[in-house]
């Protein structure tokens, strides 16, 4: 008997340790929250009830995160904990008969406040600067991720000197969240590039937020919402609310969305309201966190190791719903990855309709041995695209077959493949199958791509389906057929003049979303900005190698070796050909930037390591300006491994055996001219950028 508990101890403590790892560190959730939270209440209680099997490092008595090795790490000030959760009612009735005991029935107040389910940030500010933005971490540590917050437009750098004073130095803590307009638009563009969607706007956050580079984070769109007040010694505000007003006239964003509520019951009726209405706000929430309003009660009621006694959440359980499986859909993206949907029973949801939920791939279908007719249970949580979650077994109508998932494309017929390590089944027929090519087509005349006023997705893919056009250079041809557009239903001579006089002006498009328009895999916006920005024309890169290919910024193995293979096929360069011909932008216009000097000239380097004085940006740029190359990959021709902090052990290895020189930042700024040690890259807005950088700031890309 008590050897099966301990084992069930151990068992839940190493699955929540790796669910706790999965989570923080790796922003993937491999069950829902109110599964993790269940697993963990179980541990809770076997702890409590046999303490002689406690794990000293259970995960029931520290905060889940850590720290990353990839930025700086700073101690709070005040730890930064985390909040009991509850999923009832009545635990919230007991919560509040421990808070009034712990009060001695003193009058009080608390404040309830939405949940928003973000990555928690302590941010400084010193005489009304914004100085520092550190992660929660393990409550004690966090990363210091100041440049990527100052990223986030709806962050005041500066603070209004109004209403109350301003401490010399206070804290603000809040939650870092990107808006759900935004989470739908990034896996909108994830999808079309055949990557992994991201589950919910939490992870997409998180993840954002532990980018290098705060060009990219500033793409992210996040947004931040103050909801706590910290000050050394004494609070100058008696209560929390003050404290939040406070924070609003000082120009901090407090959603309003808070209220002070005297009982219980008021408490409850605030959880109520919210329950539905917090589906209409742009910010993914999960619960409502009721806290103590006075700010010598909290001091009195005071904290356990992992949270304040003061403060619970309470979580809203995932709605789910039960309906029927009417059909399953096999859709065909542009890369040609095939993701079933399932068809159902419209079902009402968490605030709308479901008819749709997604099955990610045949992997699933199999797992949950799903079949026609099924009647079907599907939950939306915190995850915005409904899903299917299991099967009532008891409701499976007689002689109902397993789900046989196709073997041939659905469109094409074309036998699927699979390629190792990947989830998705892939019709490989990317120049012949229909839904490819006319996804390929809407993505070359979107709005990030050539932008063709006069042609949207709907107009393309008719055009396509009447064989006007094949390919993005047959768009081109079109003028010439302007009288048979013409006769089309709901052409007129006006569109067609509208739509020649478009496709004329994407001819001044530049390069960069040329390249982005072309849609090979995994060359999104910003990859194809640095490349076109790299190699300038489209022979210079259709000529580079993969690994030279890889060694440019943000562009990775998978990335190089992806648009390598693309300019190697015939096809593809015949199709730049007629592009070339018809007159779109293959080559960057203006100037190139001219080479400072020769010195490093016939040198290769490798850069590793996070730097102290420039960001990596800067210094290949740097060694280009002055003759030197980048690459990948260290070889035995390199010239200069650059190594700087935090250098994986392996690359260093390696470049010892192969006697590769390792050098530092200071080295390699010896190796060039003097001057050019002041020399400002033209990635760092120098106006944008803080006048004066906190020490352990950051100088990583542009600051916008
Ligand atoms: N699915 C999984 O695999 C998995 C794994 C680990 C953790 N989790 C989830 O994460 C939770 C634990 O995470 P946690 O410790 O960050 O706790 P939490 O997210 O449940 O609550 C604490 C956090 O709430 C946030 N918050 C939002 N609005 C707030 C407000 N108005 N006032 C105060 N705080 C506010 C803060 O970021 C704070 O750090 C678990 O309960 C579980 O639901 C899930
Ligand atoms: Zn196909």
């Amino acid at each position: 008997m008590s050897s099966d508990i301990q084992q069930r101890i151990n068992a839940l403590t190493e699955q929540l340790h790796h669910l706790n790892y999965q989570y923080y560190q790796r922003d993937e959730s491999e069950v829902s929250d109110q599964e993790f939270d269940a697993l963990l209440a179980e541990l809770a209680r076997l702890e409590a009830e046999y303490p002689q099997f406690a794990q000293p490092n259970s995960p029931t008595q520290r905060v889940g995160g850590t720290i990353t090795k990839q930025f700086p790490s700073a101690e709070h000030r005040y730890p930064m904990l985390s909040l009991g959760n509850t999923y009832s009612e009545a635990d919230l009735r007991e919560f509040d008969e421990r808070v009034r005991k712990g009060l001695e029935g003193a009058e009080m107040q608390y404040v309830c406040e939405l949940k928003f389910d973000g990555v928690a940030m302590s941010l400084s500010y010193e005489n009304g600067q914004l100085t520092q933005g550190v992660t929660r971490g393990d409550s004690t540590r966090g990363d210091v991720v100041t440049s990527n917050v100052r990223t986030i437009r709806n962050l005041p750098l500066h603070l209004r000197p109004a209403g109350p004073a301003q401490p010399t130095e206070f804290e603000v803590r809040g939650e870092i969240f990107m808006p759900l307009p935004v989470f739908e638009e990034l896996n909108e563009e994830r999808e079309a590039n055949g990557e992994a969607l991201l589950a919910n706007p939490r992870n997409a956050a998180s993840g954002a937020l532990k980018l290098q580079d705060s060009a990219q984070v500033a793409a992210r769109k996040l947004r931040f919402y103050a909801y706590a007040f910290l000050m050394p010694g004494r609070s100058q505000f008696a209560t929390h609310s003050a404290s939040l007003e406070a924070l609003s006239t000082w120009g901090l964003p407090v959603s309003d969305t808070w209220r002070r509520c005297a009982t219980i019951e008021q408490v409850l009726d605030f959880v109520h309201e919210w329950d539905k209405k917090r589906f209409g706000l742009p910010v993914a929430t999960d619960g409502i966190v009721i806290k103590v309003d006075d700010f010598r009660q909290q001091e009195l009621l005071g904290y356990t190791s992992k949270s304040p006694r003061w403060a619970i959440a309470y979580k809203y359980p995932a709605e789910a719903g039960r309906t029927r499986l009417q059909a399953i859909q096999y859709q065909v993206g542009r890369t040609g990855a095939v993701t079933p949907v399932a068809l159902l029973e419209p079902v009402p949801l968490a605030g709308t309709v479901v008819k749709r939920a997604s099955l990610h791939n045949a992997n699933q279908i199999a797992a949950l041995d799903l079949r026609l007719g099924d009647m079907v249970f599907v939950e939306k949580g915190g995850e915005i695209i409904p899903k299917i979650t299991g099967v009532d077994l008891e409701a499976r109508p007689t002689g109902s077959q397993p789900i046989v998932y196709p073997t041939e494309c659905p469109a094409c017929g074309t036998p699927l493949i699979r390629p190792e390590g990947e989830a998705h089944f892939r019709c490989p027929n990317d120049r012949g199958c229909p839904p490819q090519r006319k996804a390929k087509l809407e993505h070359f005349i979107s709005r990030k791509a050539l932008d063709i006023d006069g042609l949207g997705a709907e107009t393309v893919g008719r055009l396509f389906d009447l064989d006007f056009v094949t390919d993005a250079a047959s768009l081109y041809e079109l003028p010439a057929k302007a009288a048979e557009l013409a006769q089309l239903e709901r052409m007129g001579e006006k569109s067609v003049q509208r739509l020649v006089a478009g496709l004329e002006a994407s001819k001044q498009v530049p390069f960069d979303r040329v390249l982005f328009g072309l849609g090979i895999r995994y060359v999104g916006e910003t990859v194809a900005d640095k490349l076109a920005t790299h190699y300038r024309t489209v022979e210079a890169l259709a000529a580079a190698t993969a690994p030279e290919l890889a060694a440019v910024p943000e562009v990775g193995g998978v990335i190089a070796e992806s648009a390598a293979a693309w300019f190697q096929e015939p096809a593809n360069q015949d199709l730049l050909e007629r592009l070339r011909a018809a007159g779109v932008q293959l080559a960057l216009t203006g100037e190139a930037p001219q080479p400072q000097s020769d010195r490093l000239a016939g040198l290769t380097f490798v850069l590793s390591g996070v730097f102290e004085q420039h960001s990596r940006d800067e210094l290949q740029h740097l060694i280009e300006q002055h003759g030197g190359k980048i690459t990948g990959s260290i070889s035995k021709k390199l010239s200069y491994l650059v190594a700087g902090d935090k250098m994986g052990p392996a690359k260093r290895e390696k470049a010892t055996s192969l006697k590769v020189p390792i050098i530092g930042e200071t080295d390699l700024m010896a190796m060039l001219p003097a001057a050019s040690e002041s020399l400002a890259p033209p990635t760092s807005e120098a106006s944008a950028a803080p006048a004066h950088p906190a020490p352990g700031t950051l100088t990583q890309g542009s600051l916008f």
